[in-house]
């Protein structure tokens, strides 16, 4: 690779040779990372892995952060020993208990300067912390309102009187701050893992080089290796998800690409200050998945949602015309509210949040939206996560079977935007092949009269088959090299102990046709 700059988009990562999808790029420590508030008692602060079996040990003095052991508290010494007093003051000072702990942007901020400060403000890590891309000379009122917010709340988490005290952190004024927050909003990734789940920030200069596209040609991933030590976690991965040619520029999608155009455009401008010309945004020819509604006379075509501004749709293969455009608008509108409070409500009362997915997902397939289109992906995806989390305590042959269909109603309707290879992909027929392979209770009501998910051998099969989809996809989503990361190499596992299942199952229902005596034919 090499870094070239562009009038459109600045610096970027190009490529000299070819690269073939599921390779990895590039495998870095980030720079900096914090964990977010809710992961704070649940992972280690220094290498990001989940508690371990006997438990996390917290630091005794600002009794916020927590580590695997002393090792992991030791290699984090280094920039908690700032942190730490400053954690404590500020608990101190907290109106509420709810904001005895600082926001993660204020965390991970005050994490760069103390380490900026150590390294020296001439050494190559400030260097390349300060050479991030910052819109300080181009932020809209609003960004500028919650940038000197974050400056407000930095001041206070630093205990400083007045904007001189900065220098002692290589800042000259407070615009200088505001720099600096500039900066990391625009350079700062989700620290997710292994399977995903957004677990915090991350700031790496050099991924931070790479450009925006809708569609993008490579991921940021953390896939966890038992290979590394726990100083090199996490360990941050651009793998490619579909081939580069020679020339290429790499590009990560910096946003959820599964949104509308409409509402990503919105998201790059507000946090990147740019308008997104990728070939997905500029040429909108065709039917978006995303925006889309199956034929009013069932041909099996498509239509493109019918909108306030244009309100005439017709079925892109027969040209059949969207005669309910005002009961499918109001829809959508009803389920963009649904979705939204459904998310805010998704860990104050998720029994709230599963009766509001559950009541409005059949309104918009009776509008007749596709799985891919938005909201219904969005809310299928909360849907099924309520599902999953609510099965442990509710494990019955009913929620069980409404939790497969959620999960597989999901992986179909991010297939139908994602390219195949995506780890997000991935994981959606791995959560699918894991649920499909769970034990199925007893019923508990008559079995209703369903064809998906089937009972017995058929869903085992069902389960290994989507297990093997994902592994396939994950392989390429989170590296070949390294297996498909941790949980690639889990649904291996758990692929291969079903397919001796399956197996047994086979030779089981030989034996009983070997060992039934054949009818003798009447003489
Ligand atoms: C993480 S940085 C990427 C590296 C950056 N181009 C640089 O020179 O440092 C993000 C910024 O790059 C620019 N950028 C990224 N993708 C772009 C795109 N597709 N079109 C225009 N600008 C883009 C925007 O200014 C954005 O805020």
């Amino acid at each position: 690779m090499e870094i070239r700059v562009s009038s459109a988009s600045g610096r970027g990562l190009w490529m000299r040779e070819q690269c073939k999808a599921g390779s990895v790029l590039i495998s870095v420590k980030p720079h900096i990372f914090v964990l977010s508030n809710q992961y704070l008692d649940s992972h280690c602060s220094s290498c990001s892995a989940p508690a371990p079996p006997s438990g996390l040990k917290r630091c005794t003095r600002c009794r916020v952060v927590w580590y695997c052991n002393s090792t992991c508290q030791t290699n984090d010494w280094f920039v908690h020993k700032f942190e730490c007093s400053a954690l404590q003051k500020w608990a101190k000072e907290a109106p509420s208990e709810d904001l005895s702990v600082p926001s993660d942007a204020v965390r991970c901020l005050g994490r760069i300067l103390w380490k900026r400060k150590q390294e020296g403000f001439a050494s190559t890590w400030a260097h390349e912390i300060d050479g991030l891309q910052s819109h300080r000379k181009s932020l809209q009122p609003a960004v500028f309102e919650t940038h000197t917010h974050l400056a407000h709340s930095i001041v206070r988490y630093f205990g400083l009187a007045s904007p001189a005290e900065l220098s002692e952190y290589g800042l000259s004024s407070a615009g200088d701050l505001v720099d600096v927050i500039s900066r990391f909003v625009t350079n700062t990734f989700a620290l997710t893992s292994p399977s995903l789940t957004p677990l915090g920030v991350s700031v790496s200069p050099l991924i931070a080089l790479i450009n925006h596209s809708c569609d993008p040609n490579a991921v940021i991933v953390f896939p966890r290796s038992s290979k590394n030590l726990p100083a090199e976690e996490p360990m941050m991965q651009v793998t490619v998800i579909r081939d580069i040619a020679e020339n290429e520029e790499v590009l990560t999608a910096y946003i959820d690409t599964t949104l509308p155009q409409s509402l990503r455009q919105v998201s790059l401008k507000e946090t990147y200050d740019f308008i997104c010309q990728c070939p997905f945004c500029a040429n909108c020819a065709g039917v978006d998945p995303r925006e889309a509604m199956w034929c009013p006379k069932s041909c099996g075509g498509t239509c493109p949602l019918p909108t306030e501004e244009n309100i005439l749709s017709r079925c892109e293969k027969c040209r059949a015309v969207v005669s309910s455009t005002d009961a499918v608008i109001d829809a959508i509108r009803v389920g963009q509210q649904a979705l939204d409070k459904a998310t805010l409500l998704q860990s104050k009362d998720y029994i709230k949040a599963r009766q509001l997915t559950t009541n409005i997902i059949p309104i918009l397939v009776s509008a007749g939206l596709t799985p891919s289109c938005h909201p219904l992906l969005a809310l299928m995806g909360l849907h099924k996560s309520l599902l999953v989390s609510s099965l442990s305590a509710n494990l019955t042959q009913e929620v069980l079977g409404d939790t497969i269909r959620a999960a597989a109603n999901y992986a179909t309707g991010l297939a139908g935007i994602l390219r195949e290879g995506h780890p997000v992909r991935g994981i959606a027929f791995s959560e699918l092949g894991k649920l499909l392979a769970v034990d199925e209770p007893a019923p508990t009501s008559p079995p209703r009269n369903v064809a998906f998910p089937p009972s017995g051998p058929p869903r085992l099969k069902a389960a290994y088959e989507a297990l093997v989809r994902a592994r396939n996809e994950l392989i390429v989503g989170f590296g070949r090299d390294n297996d498909g990361g941790e949980t690639g190499k889990a649904v291996r596992e758990s692929a291969v102990s079903l397919e001796k299942e399956l197996g047994v199952w086979r030779q089981g229902v030989r034996n009983v046709i070997e060992d039934t005596p054949k009818p003798t034919k009447a003489k």
